[in-house]
C-alpha cells in the first residue's frame, strides 16, 4: 500500500443516524459519577457525550485481531500495526437534544505519513459533523495515528506532582480497569489495549491498559462543565503520551476569561494530554 493509495482515501465518506437515547446518557452519568444521575434528566447532551452515541456498527466476524473494524472500508487500509487516538478538534453550534433523531456525516480529510521521535506515523484526519432537524449541531476533525510495533513502552515512574496554580480546577483520577471497560463500553470500542491485559502488554507491548484519549478528554470537559454554568463552544486536545491503567493521574483546568487551558498529568509529571476549552456567552 503505497502513500497514494492510501491519499485516495481522501474524501471517503460514512452517514450514521442515531436517535440519541435517553438510556445512554444515563450509562454516561453512571460511568462518571455525573449530577445528572441524582438531577432532572436534561434535555440535551453534555458537550463531548456525543462520543457515546453514532456507534462503529461493524459486524464481530469484521473486526480485526485489535478488536477495531477491519480497516479498509471507511478507514483506510494503513499498514502500521499499532492504532492510537492522537486528538480532535470540535466546535459546538447547537445543544444536541436528546431522544431526536440526529444524523453523522464523516468524511476522510487527510491520509499523512510522518517520522516522529517513536518512528513512522500515519495520521488520518477525519471530520464529523452532527446534524439535527436541518440545523449543523457539531463539527469535529478527529486525528487517529498509526504506529509501528516499536520497543516495549516502561512504566511511568511516579513521582509527588507539583502543587498546581491556586486557581485551578484539580481532580485525581483512578483509572481502574472497570473504568476504561465502562468507557468502551460506551463508544462500543472492542480495542483490546483498553481492557484486555494479556493483549496490551504482549502483542502492542504497552506496560499496562491504556487509558482511551477521549476518555481523558471527556473528563477534563466534565471537570470544566462542573465549574462553570456556561455551555462550551469549543473544545480542542492532543495526546502528547499514553496514560495506563498502573496508577492514578491528574486533571488541571486553569480558567481565564473565556479560555479553561487544561492538561492531564501521568503519575511521572509529563503532559499527557494537553487540551484547551473556549466558552460560549453567558
Ligand atoms: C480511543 C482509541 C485509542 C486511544 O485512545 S489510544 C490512547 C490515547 N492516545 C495516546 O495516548 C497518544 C499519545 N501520544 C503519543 O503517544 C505520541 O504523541 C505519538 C502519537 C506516538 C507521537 O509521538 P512522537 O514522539 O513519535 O511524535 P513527534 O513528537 O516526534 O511528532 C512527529 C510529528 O507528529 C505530529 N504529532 C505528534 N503527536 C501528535 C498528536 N497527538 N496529534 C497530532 N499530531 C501529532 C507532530 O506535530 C510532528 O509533526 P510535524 O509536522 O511537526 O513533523 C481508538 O483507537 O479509537
Amino acid at each position: 500500500m503505497t502513500t497514494d493509495d492510501l491519499a485516495s482515501w481522501r474524501g471517503r465518506s460514512e452517514t450514521v443516524h442515531d436517535e440519541l437515547a435517553s438510556a445512554q446518557l444515563l450509562a454516561a452519568a453512571a460511568t462518571f459519577d455525573d449530577a445528572i444521575l441524582t438531577s432532572d434528566r436534561p434535555a440535551t447532551i453534555p458537550a463531548l457525550w456525543h462520543w457515546f452515541y453514532f456507534l462503529p456498527r461493524a459486524p464481530h466476524a469484521r473486526l480485526s485481531p485489535d478488536g477495531h473494524p477491519e480497516r479498509g472500508g471507511f478507514m483506510p487500509p494503513v499498514l502500521l500495526p499499532r492504532r492510537m487516538f492522537a486528538g480532535s478538534r470540535m466546535t459546538f453550534h447547537a445543544p444536541l437534544r436528546l431522544a431526536t433523531p440526529a444524523r453523522r456525516d464523516g468524511v476522510i480529510r487527510e491520509v499523512t505519513m510522518k517520522d516522529g521521535k517513536s518512528g513512522p506515523l500515519a495520521f488520518v484526519t477525519v471530520g464529523y459533523r452532527i446534524w439535527q432537524d436541518g440545523v449543523l449541531c457539531l463539527e469535529e476533525e478527529q486525528d487517529i495515528v498509526y504506529r509501528e510495533q516499536g520497543a516495549p513502552v516502561a512504566a511511568p515512574v511516579p513521582i509527588a506532582l507539583p502543587v498546581p496554580p491556586a486557581h485551578a480546577i484539580t481532580r485525581d483520577v483512578t483509572p481502574d480497569p472497570r473504568l476504561l471497560f465502562r468507557f468502551s463500553a460506551l463508544t462500543f470500542n472492542a480495542h483490546r489495549i483498553h481492557y484486555d491485559r494479556e493483549y496490551a502488554t504482549r502483542v502492542e507491548q504497552y506496560p499496562g491498559l491504556v487509558v482511551h484519549g477521549p476518555l481523558t478528554a471527556v473528563l477534563l470537559a466534565n471537570l470544566v462543565r462542573q465549574h462553570t454554568a456556561r455551555e462550551l463552544a469549543t473544545f480542542s486536545f492532543r495526546g502528547v503520551a499514553p496514560l495506563f491503567d498502573l496508577a492514578p493521574f491528574r486533571l488541571v483546568a486553569i480558567p481565564d476569561g473565556d479560555t479553561v487551558t487544561c492538561q492531564a498529568l501521568g503519575p511521572d509529571g509529563r503532559i499527557a494530554l494537553e487540551a484547551t476549552a473556549t466558552l460560549a456567552p453567558a
